[in-house]
């Protein structure tokens, strides 16, 4: 089970000290919508050239010029590029190309999606690796739950990760579901000691793992 380390809210000197600071405890970096709208594919270039050895998901959101932004994303460096599932099947077509292409991944990014039909449909576009995810407002009246999971759970073909403020308290709950990727943006970015949570939240999926 990966961790996948997050980067939002964050100025391009504090992506790179939250990296360094968490590195021994993730496995993917992924670089916020919110960071490469400020930066731009820069940033994705940089990250890679720095961790050429971590898997860089660029989380470009994208929801229509599928081909062009997903070569933007690659071309920067990016192992994995976002694509929204309310997209045009063209669209998510054309991202899945591009990135097959290249030996690279599109992760479908669930949020507000709430259709089980669109599942079967990504499955019969040939996507392979999906994002559950509790948006960051939604997150501002709730928390996430692992009813989430209940959109995926008829499959057995995707890959899955989940985000959506997940912590060191909501983590247990999310393991017993046994994803693929954990997503981890603010529980790590915003603490005071990142390093000892990314840790302790590695070790809770280890053991969850060896005892699994
Ligand atoms: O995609 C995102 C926001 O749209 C975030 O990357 C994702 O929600 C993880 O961050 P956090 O743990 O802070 O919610």
């Amino acid at each position: 089970m990966n961790i996948q380390l997050a980067l939002d809210r964050l100025s391009r000197e504090e992506c790179f000290d939250v990296i360094k600071e968490t590195e021994r405890y993730i496995d993917w970096i992924e670089v916020g919508t919110g960071v490469i709208k400020e930066y731009g594919m820069s940033i994705i270039r940089e990250i890679k050239e720095a961790f050429p050895n971590k898997v860089l998901v660029a989380d470009m959101k994208t929801c229509d010029a599928g081909r062009y932004e997903a070569a933007q994303a690659f071309e920067a460096g990016a192992d994995i590029t976002t694509v929204m599932a309310f997209s045009a099947d063209k669209t998510i077509l054309d991202t899945l190309e591009v990135a097959r292409k290249q030996g690279k991944r599109v992760m479908i990014d669930l949020l507000g999606m709430t259709d089980p039909t669109r599942l079967e449909e990504l499955e019969q576009l040939g996507v392979d690796l999906i994002g559950l995810h509790f948006g960051k407002d939604m997150q501002l009246e709730g928390e996430i739950h692992t009813d989430l999971f209940n959109l995926v759970e008829s499959y057995s073909t995707f890959e899955v990760a989940i985000a959506g403020g997940i912590n060191i308290g909501s983590l247990p709950d999310i393991l017993e579901k046994s994803p693929n990727t954990i997503i981890v943006g603010s529980a790590i970015s915003k603490a005071e000691d990142r390093t000892e949570v990314a840790k302790k939240m590695k070790g809770l999926i280890n053991a969850y793992e060896v005892n699994y």
